[in-house]
């Protein structure tokens, strides 16, 4: 068995969720072509119909027809958020100035996740909040305030959504807030903030931003999502005699990460971009001997969602592989240290964990097994590539399987169109 072909990855999901949200704050129509319609982004995409916000299809393109946020209007019931995170955290910033108590609740998974690190900033600004225990965790109300105030903030967490809650909030509050960034992260905020119109400053890990702005509505495409390109890029790596070409992947440096980890591994993965202004590309993957490496500090915020299977691609190279500073994977959808290390270690890796992330030897033969994703997309796919690896008399069960459809719900057929037996 070997993979040969070509796939075009689903739009991502990080752009897709900030498309409706700019879109229903901004003023104006803003249309969207290649939305991810996966769970997490339809979460959203309830949420602001939730809100009174208009937002249809016509033809491949999602329309949001924008008033601003004083247009929102109180939601009938608690809004369910489900299993996302970034739904969770973005708007909770976005409705800063939302001046109704509105109820949030998710799932199991999404009601277990922190988020004192978006509501102890946002009450300075003059946000109120009801949340669970100390972390405040899921159900939670919120209520804005039309006195929202600046804020100067350091972050504590290297978090792209808890810096886009606050830039979210400070595009409506009265004078200048400045944000200090723990590590780089993903800057999509900053970049559609400036697409509709918005004024912002960025040097460095600081940014600046001077409210209130109205945001006009605009056209935008959203590129394919690299953190969905890495389960390929992994497979393509690790199955003998593979080759596969993705297309249409966006670029953005700020998560990359993956990119510059095989390379320093030794993986054989060329990137042609689609231009030098337009942050896309394709990317050509090559089964390749790979080398165990170091993967710390600034390149961790850049690859957060591909390591649990950057921890599999680590399983087939020679050499020990350290993954450290990754101790925000113990609050994704579930801890993903422990979940990795204890899933590869039931098929027969070399792994252990740390305090802040994990140790890999390889190369290592992986064998058949019954396996949990624990309902965390990033582990049911991680899990059906390492079934890849398995010899053919062996079979990889996977408990959960279905939690893809909250990123890639397409990931199983996209999959088989690029095994040849
Ligand atoms: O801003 C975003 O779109 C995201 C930021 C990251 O979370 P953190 O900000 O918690 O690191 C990432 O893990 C998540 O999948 C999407
Ligand atoms: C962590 C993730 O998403 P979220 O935080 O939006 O649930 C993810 O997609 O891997």
């Amino acid at each position: 068995m070997f993979l040969e072909g070509s796939i075009q990855v689903p739009p991502d999901k990080s752009i897709s969720h900030r498309s409706i949200m700019f879109g229903a704050m901004a003023h104006g129509v803003t249309r969207v072509h290649h939305f991810l319609k996966s769970e997490d982004c339809l979460a959203t995409l309830n949420l602001f119909k939730a809100l009174g916000v208009t937002i249809y299809e016509e033809g491949n393109q999602l329309v949001i027809v924008g008033k601003g946020v004083s247009s929102f209007q109180p939601p009938s019931e608690a809004i369910d958020v489900g299993n996302s995170g970034t739904t969770l955290r973005l708007v909770s910033g976005l409705l800063a100035t939302c001046c109704f108590p509105i109820t949030l609740t998710g799932d199991a998974s999404l009601s277990s996740r922190p988020m004192d690190r978006v509501l102890q900033p946002l009450r300075k600004m003059g946000v109120t909040s009801q949340g669970q225990g100390e972390k405040e965790t899921l159900p939670l109300i919120l209520q804005g305030t039309s006195c929202l105030k600046p804020i100067q903030y350091h972050l504590p967490v290297a978090s792209a959504q808890v810096k886009s809650a606050l830039l979210f909030a400070a595009l409506q509050a009265e004078g200048t807030s400045l944000i200090v960034e723990k590590e780089l992260t993903r800057n999509h905020t900053e970049e559609m903030i400036r697409l509709f119109g918005g004024d912002i400053q960025v040097t460095g890990k600081q940014i600046q931003l001077t409210g209130p702005q109205q945001l006009t509505g605009t056209t935008l495409f959203v590129p394919g999502d690299i953190s969905s390109a890495a389960f390929f890029i992994v497979a393509g790596l690790c199955v003998p005699n593979s080759h596969i070409w993705l297309t249409n992947v966006g670029l953005s440096e700020t998560r990359t990460g993956i990119l510059d980890i095989v390379q320093q591994m030794g993986g054989k993965v060329q990137v042609h971009p689609h231009s030098d202004t337009d942050y896309t590309g394709d990317i050509d993957v090559q089964a390749s001997e790979l080398v165990g490496t170091t993967i710390s500090g600034s390149l961790i915020p850049r690859a957060i969602d591909e390591l649990p299977v950057i921890a599999l691609l680590a399983t087939q190279a020679t050499g020990r592989t350290v993954i450290k500073d990754a101790e925000e994977l113990k609050v994704k959808e579930t801890n993903r240290i422990d979940a990795t290390v204890c899933e590869l270690k039931k098929l027969g890796a070399d792994i252990e964990s740390t305090e802040d992330g994990m140790i890999i030897n390889g190369p290592t033969p992986l064998h058949g097994g019954v396996v949990n994703s624990y309902q965390d997309h990033r582990m049911a796919m991680m899990l059906k590539i390492a079934s890849l690896l398995v010899s053919p008399k062996e079979t990889v069960q996977i408990k959960g399987e279905d939690a893809v459809k909250v990123s890639y719900p397409e990931f199983n057929q996209d999959l088989l169109k690029i095994i040849n037996q």
